[in-house]
This record gives structure tokens, sequence and C-alpha cells, in this order.
């Protein structure tokens, strides 16, 4: 069967830089891949460019076999959900409707952080960051996407929430959702993955299970994503 999502030497970038060179990655049905690396690798160029965001320089994209070259709405109708690292929440919008605009499913949605419950009428604009976070993942998996595409899903959340939240994600995934994900909690994310792949400067360097990398975390954040710990960017 094919793949939910497959890029082959995608190349993309912004006017004449090209940042993404020759990136091919496949997403199933059911699992979750990971791309980790440093600041300024172009892992969110390359999510862009899979959700058609932004046009690539050349390469091919399939969606469940077939060429796949529309704009991201035409994608969203597919069935490919996108939460982008910047804000991706109506501020004026209440909780509920933001849910509602998102998703087909806005108690559904709600249900997904029961810590919303209580400010589903306030303008989102007047949530902490976190919150407005979790509002952004809770439309996306309400929508019950077939994948979803996740750009720093934790950005903004405490770190008992990110367990949270990416738990949430792994039980959809359990469900037949497909995730493609950029995390800057490299143990987090790989805890709850089943693929990892490693971009450095546009280019997947290193790519195998989710295990083997946790197996060589030491080591690839030693190569690749930096040595940093605790809180810092790309630290476990
Ligand atoms: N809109 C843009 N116009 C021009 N260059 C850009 C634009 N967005 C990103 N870039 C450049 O593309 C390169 C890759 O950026 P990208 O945001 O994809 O990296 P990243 O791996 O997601 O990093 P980070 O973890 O910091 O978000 C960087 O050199 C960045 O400066």
């Amino acid at each position: 069967m094919s793949p939910l999502l497959e890029a082959r030497g995608l190349c993309t970038g912004y006017g004449t830089i090209q940042v993404v060179h020759g990136v091919d990655l496949t997403v199933d049905a059911g699992e979750i891949v990971v791309l980790l690396g440093p600041n300024g690798a172009g892992k969110s160029t390359t999510l862009k460019s899979v959700v058609g965001e932004l046009p690539s320089i050349s390469g091919t994209l399939h969606w469940r076999g077939q060429p796949s070259d529309g704009p991201l709405h035409a994608r969203a109708r597919q069935g490919i959900s996108y939460i982008p690292e910047e804000r991706a929440v109506l501020m004026r919008l209440s909780v509920m409707e933001n849910l509602r605009v998102a998703a087909g499913r806005p108690e559904e949605a709600a249900a997904v952080f029961p810590e919303l419950a209580n400010h589903l009428a306030r303008p989102v604009g007047q949530l902490s960051g976190g919150q407005q976070r979790m509002v952004s993942v809770a439309a996306a998996l309400g929508a019950r996407p077939k994948l979803l595409v996740a750009d720093e899903l934790s950005l903004g959340l405490a770190p008992a929430i990110v367990t949270r939240v990416l738990g949430r994600v792994r039980v959809a995934a359990d469900e037949g959702l497909g995730v493609l994900l950029v995390e800057q909690h490299a143990g987090q994310a790989l805890a709850i993955a089943d693929r990892a792949m490693v971009m450095v400067r546009g280019r997947i360097v290193w790519a195998g299970t989710a295990h083997e990398a946790l197996a060589s975390i030491d080591e690839l954040h030693e190569l690749y994503l930096g040595t940093a710990e605790g809180g810092s960017q790309n630290g476990r």
C-alpha cells in the first residue's frame, strides 16, 4: 500500500535561495515521524513545502500514491492538518469559535484538553501562549485529519503539558493518524515516535527508528543537534 505521504528529492527555499536539498521522506498511516535538527536546518521549510504553503523547486510529492501539488487549502481538504510554528489561532474569536472554524466536531476538540473547558467563551487572545497552543492542537486533532504536520507542537507549553500533548498525538496515531513532527524536545518526541530523521543544512544526515535514535541520543546531540540540555533549543 502507498504511504500517506511520500516526498522524493524535495528541494525548496525562498526566492533564489535554496534551503532544502533533495529530501526523501515517507509517513505511513498510524506512524509518527519526527524531524530533528539544529536551528536553521530547514525543518520548518520542509514542512511548509509538504503542506503546500511553499512551492517546491524540484522533487516529487505524493499523497496516498497520487501526485500532490495543490495549495494548503486543497491539501487540508484531502485530510492534512498543519500546525505552523507561528500563531495558529484566530485571536479575536473565542476558543469555541476557533474550534468550530477548524474542526468538524468542536465538542470533541474541546475534550482533548479538559483545561480549556473553563475558557470556551473567552477570546483566544486573552489566553496564555500555552493555552493558545492547546487550542490549535485541539482544533487540528478535532478535525480528524489523516495526516498531522506539526511544527514545534510543544511551543509555549509547560513540560508536563508537553508530555500530555505528545501522549494525545500518540493515541491519535494508534487510531490511524500519520504524523510528521518537528520538535525541539528531542527526547520527549522520540519517546512517542516510530521513526526519526535528522536534518542538517537542508539535508537528511541520519534516519532510523525512534528506538535507534534514543539509543544513540548522546551521539546525535554531539554530532548534529548540539549538546544543549534542559529547556534550551533542541535540548532533551
Ligand atoms: N521566509 C523566509 N525567507 C527567507 N529565508 C528564510 C525564511 N524562513 C526561513 N528562512 C531561512 O531558511 C533556513 C531554514 O530555516 P527553517 O526555519 O526552515 O529552519 P528550522 O530547521 O525550522 O529552524 P528552527 O528550529 O530555528 O525553526 C534558515 O537559514 C532561515 O534563515
